[in-house]
């Protein structure tokens, strides 16, 4: 765990941020729509773009709020229930931010996404296009998962994770994760009187996920815990992240000037390229392969492409272009990155130089199985 030092908030640098608040806070635990809460982000959110920062405000809430519209004193387990329960919620959280914010004179739009948008690289290009239309517009977009669309396999289920994406999609410098606790404690405070705040760690080290619990109330999904892997994912492509409290007054403009409040998980990692950031991030892969020892070397050390001839195993089924792992032969992941040949095909050329290509398959689209370029080193060693 890093010292505390008397460095300034990483939010005080970001240009970009994306901010994320909880159900229990937009909702007022559950009782209905907190328009205080809501109205006071909106003027910290105003008065970041008067500084020239563009923020995308991921917010929860849509099936807390529609169980509230409804009259529903129990959050309903079917799924189908729960997608009517946000489809009604999402209206009332989408209203109430277009109102605050136009009393800044400020325009929102509504994004709702799903794990496949960002997965399948057309629509995750797509969506990014999107957004930096609307941040270069001056608009506030809202997020939330397309919850009434989205069946149990593909669901990414808890917004701090879309927040983490989110940041990635649009290269943001820190993700601010709004809660109804003043960050991350050694202990869930809700159980343990004696659990002290962490005000500085490394997002990504495993000790942190030691000390995360679920969600403390019924109103929020993940708990810290999906709080803490979506730093490690936001670190991922080197994005800081910081936990805090909605609560707290002005906690965005005190942060964004430099303030440290709350816990705040930075990112070691430089920034990667945005093509890299999206293979280092894409949460559905198509299959493995393993390596041998030369081309173990040759990724982590040499930094070259994957030839056919260092590979020994297949495993799944996956067309060209679909992202693969390259694991050792201990079953470690060293790597992922778009194949250029699908599974049938390479199981014909492992093991086999790259001239034999089109004589066993009677063509060669490339002559690496893997190219360099569309490929991110996941282990360092
Ligand atoms: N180590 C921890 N530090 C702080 N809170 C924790 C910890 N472990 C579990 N929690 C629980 O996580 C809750 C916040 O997560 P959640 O209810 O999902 O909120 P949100 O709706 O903001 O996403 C807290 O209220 C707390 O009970
Ligand atoms: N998409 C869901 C949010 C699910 C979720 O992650 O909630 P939370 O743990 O409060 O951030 C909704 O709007 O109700």
């Amino acid at each position: 765990m890093l010292d505390l030092d008397t460095t300034p908030s990483v939010a005080a640098d970001a240009r970009r941020l994306v901010i994320k608040v909880g159900s229990s806070l937009v909702t007022n635990e559950g009782r209905g729509l907190d328009m205080e809460a809501v109205t006071q982000w909106s003027r910290q959110i105003a008065a970041l773009h008067a500084q020239d920062k563009q923020v995308v405000l991921v917010s929860s809430g849509a099936i807390a709020e529609g169980m509230a519209r409804l009259g529903w004193p129990r959050r309903p387990s079917a799924m189908h229930e729960l997608q009517a329960a946000a489809a009604v919620g999402q209206m009332g959280l989408v209203q109430a931010y277009e109102v605050a914010f136009a009393q800044h004179g400020i325009r929102t739009a509504q994004i709702l996404l799903t794990h496949e948008d960002l997965a399948d690289r057309r629509r995750y290009l797509n969506a990014r296009t999107t957004l930096y239309t609307l941040l270069r517009l001056g608009v506030v977009p809202i997020v939330n998962e397309n919850d009434t669309v989205v069946t149990d396999e593909i669901r990414l289920g808890d917004n701090d994770t879309l927040g983490a994406l989110v940041t990635n999609l649009i290269e943001a410098e820190t993700l601010v994760i709004l809660t109804d606790q003043r960050g991350v404690y050694t202990a869930d405070p809700r159980k343990d009187p004696e659990a002290q705040l962490i005000q500085v760690a490394q997002a990504g080290d495993p000790e942190l996920e030691k000390m995360a619990g679920g969600s403390g109330s019924d109103i929020g999904t993940g708990g810290m815990l999906t709080k803490i892997l979506a730093a490690r994912r936001a670190a991922n492509s080197g994005g800081h992240t910081i936990i805090a409290s909605g609560r707290e007054p002005d906690v965005l403009l005190r942060l964004a000037s430099g303030e440290r409040i709350g816990t705040e998980l930075r990112a070691l990692l430089p920034i990667r390229s945005a093509r890299q950031r999206w293979l280092a991030n894409h949460l559905r892969l198509r299959g493995r392969v393993t390596l041998d020892q030369g081309a173990v070397k040759a990724l982590t050390q040499g930094h070259k492409s994957l030839l056919a001839v260092g590979v020994t195993a297949v495993e799944g089924e996956f067309e060209r272009g679909d992202v693969v792992a390259c694991i050792d032969e201990a079953g470690r992941e060293l790597a992922r990155g778009l194949i250029n040949y699908s599974a049938s095909d390479t199981r014909r050329i492992l093991r086999q130089p790259s001239y034999r290509i089109a004589e066993i398959l009677g063509h060669m689209t490339d002559p690496e199985l893997m190219h360099r370029d569309n490929m991110v080193v996941t282990y360092a060693g």
